[in-house]
């Protein structure tokens, strides 16, 4: 009985997985799409619990496309029978992207504050976990400091924290020596053997390398050449009429290709449904590779979702008589017990915050940076227009120290984020994908843990602007005028966001500037000819939360009945500052209604960024 408990438990940990599909849309620009290609052409096969798998091929033959979406990291364009058991797994990219500015020990703690749920053992499970891995000795090194062999291995560890049964990493050994290289398969061979699904991609691997996997996994072209233990390579080639020489690593021979060659091979593994081991020296044995049976079924919308934590299909499900209905409650019963293990959102929201907060501490020279820029903006916008607030006949300077200051505050928070975010989306998204935390309350405390620098930045600029140039000495229009810039730029990073969760570097460093320049051309159009505005204009005009900044900041500096400017000149026509709101046509506008405009422009902009989060974490 007892046996027969731990067999199935070992099966649920296989991964198989039936004519799989994976479509990409082809595009010559980022509007049109000239059609489809496909990466991976209905592959079959299956990696088994205790042993580790490696996935080879030439270049671009679809390994990391395989990868990707048996795991379900990439879902869109996927198609075909998977049987997984998701919330057990977890994936390694290959560029190791971990949280910036963090030790190896802060990683670590990280990685179990947000999947332990009791914090007793904590430090004997990093320190277990660590001297295992041979990092105990790094442990206060920041990962950006570590070697690559070392970052792979930092990887590892801080997905073992919660033990799962299914790993999948991308090239772990790419970048790194013969010697290092031997050393990460010999790792991950142990992880497989102390009962786990290690399924990894490999370049042409060399012949020791190649012996330590426990079954090959070879793609050409997008369909599978071979498939079985490293010993049945040599006869399996036999069997195809091929020869590999002595002395000569199987992995090279099986890319190269006459133009017969992959088709026979394709054949020979029914496209990854049969297996082959060696049975004596010189003779191979073909197995059926899959045991689950998938069966194909007309599209259910919700069935993939409700089920995905268990042997999940995309387009087909696993069938087996009245036991598939029995493994699906199972699995929705499972799925239930589970949520209520998991550790809080507002855990995680406090866990993140803390981290956050410490990453904006640790970068100190991009504090430093950023303080000083606004320090200097600060004080070049109060020499430009030193002790200018009071004059009558400076209209014009008023005006222009308004739009001055807020398009300066709008670059400014706008670009940080499209150059900083993108890399942080990496993370982020394989963070989410090995369950270390839900979107939401990352997304709470990216927006919290901003704010006191935001705070702090406009405040220094804001401050040092009102004083230089000689603004009213009344602490409450301090206050509004100070309230208007930090709602401008909590808008602007609102957009800044949602461009860098969307965009690359490259991309949102176009995008950014492109969108902003309409914008600031909608904030100084028609300040002279403001009542002949039409209503279309206006509207549009609302859209523009620059405008919408300088008509605000406007009102905080002559609104609220200030009294009359002074005057150096015979007459000063805008003396009075109501002749000034109303030659602009902003004497009837509530700055509450301004303050209303820019929160649902900061709403509009920080949903933006969640959706496209999501979109980018989810699919
Ligand atoms: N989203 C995508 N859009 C367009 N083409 C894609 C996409 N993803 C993969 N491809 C293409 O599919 C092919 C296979 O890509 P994949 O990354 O899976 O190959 P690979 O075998 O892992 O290659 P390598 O070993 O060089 O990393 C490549 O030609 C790649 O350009």
């Amino acid at each position: 009985m007892e046996q027969t408990k731990s067999l199935l438990s070992k099966h649920s940990k296989d991964v198989e997985f039936q004519d799989v599909f994976y479509t990409v849309q082809q595009r010559t620009s980022y509007l049109r799409s000239t059609g489809q290609r496909q990466i991976l052409k209905g592959v079959s096969g299956s990696f088994r619990n205790g042993q580790l798998s490696a996935i080879m091929g030439p270049s671009g033959a679809g390994k990391s496309s395989l990868l990707n979406a048996i795991s379900g990291f990439r879902t869109t364009g996927v198609k075909g029978s998977i049987k997984i058991k998701r919330d057990n797994a977890c994936y390694i990219t290959q560029d190791d992207c971990h949280q910036t500015l963090l030790s190896v020990e802060e990683l670590m703690n990280l990685s179990c504050d947000l999947k332990l749920k009791s914090r007793l053992k904590k430090e004997e499970i990093i320190t277990d976990i660590l001297t295992n891995l041979n990092l105990n000795h790094r442990r206060s090194v920041t990962a950006e400091k570590l070697s690559g062999g070392e970052r792979k291995r930092l990887s590892i560890a801080l997905e073992l924290v919660d033990n799962p049964n299914i790993f999948f990493l991308d090239e772990p050994t790419s970048g790194l020596d013969e010697v290092t290289a031997a050393q990460c398969i010999r790792l991950l061979s142990a992880l497989a053997k102390e009962g786990r699904t290690v399924v990894c991609t490999i370049h042409q691997p060399s012949a020791t390398i190649y012996n330590c996997f426990d079954s090959i996994y070879v793609l050409a072209k997008g369909q599978c050449v071979y498939q079985g233990t490293p010993q049945a390579t040599i006869p399996f080639l036999r069997l195809a009429q091929l020869d590999c020489p002595r002395y000569y690593s199987p992995s090279d021979y099986k890319v190269v290709d006459d133009g017969e060659l992959v088709p026979r091979l394709i054949e020979l593994t029914d496209n990854g449904k049969l297996t082959y081991r060696a049975k004596a020296p010189q003779y191979v044995e073909p197995q059926q590779a899959i045991t689950t049976l998938f069966v194909e079924q007309p599209k259910r919308p919700l069935l993939p979702t409700i089920f995905a934590g268990s042997a999940a299909s995309t387009d087909g499900s696993l069938m087996n008589g009245a036991g598939a209905l029995l493994e699906q409650m199972k699995a929705l019963s499972q799925r239930f017990y589970r949520d209520r293990r998991d550790i809080s959102g507002l855990r995680q929201f406090v866990v993140l915050m803390r981290v956050m907060l410490l990453r904006i501490m640790r970068a100190r020279l991009a504090l430093i940076i950023q303080l000083f820029h606004h320090m200097l903006c600060g004080l070049f916008f109060g020499l430009i227009f030193f002790q200018l607030g009071n004059q009558g006949a400076r209209m014009f300077d008023h005006l222009k120290f308004c739009i001055g200051a807020v398009l300066m505050i709008v670059y400014t928070q706008v670009m940080v984020p499209i150059l900083s975010y993108p890399a942080d989306v990496k993370v982020v998204r394989k963070e989410t994908f090995n369950r270390w935390y839900s979107l939401m309350p990352y997304y709470m405390a990216l927006t919290i843990s901003r704010l006191p620098l935001q705070v702090l930045l406009n405040l220094t600029f804001m401050a040092m602007t009102y004083w230089m140039t000689g603004l009213p000495e009344q602490l409450w229009r301090f206050c509004i005028f100070a309230a208007v810039g930090l709602m401008i730029s909590l808008v602007a990073e609102g957009m800044g966001l949602a461009i860098g969760a969307t965009f690359s570097i490259t991309n949102g460093s176009v995008v950014g500037p492109m969108l902003i320049a309409p914008l600031m051309g909608l904030a100084v159009y028609g300040f002279d000819f403001a009542p002949q505005i039409g209503v279309g204009m206006n509207l549009l005009m609302k859209f523009s939360y620059v405008r919408v900044g300088v008509v605000s900041l406007i009102l905080a500096v002559f609104g609220f009945q200030r009294e009359d400017l002074d005057c150096d000149d015979i007459y000063c026509h805008f003396s009075d500052p109501r002749v000034l709101l109303k030659f602009l046509d902003v004497d009837k506008v509530s700055i509450l209604h301004q303050f209303g405009l820019l929160t649902m422009l900061m709403i509009f902009f920080r949903v933006l960024m969640y959706i496209s989060l999501r979109k980018r974490c989810y699919t």
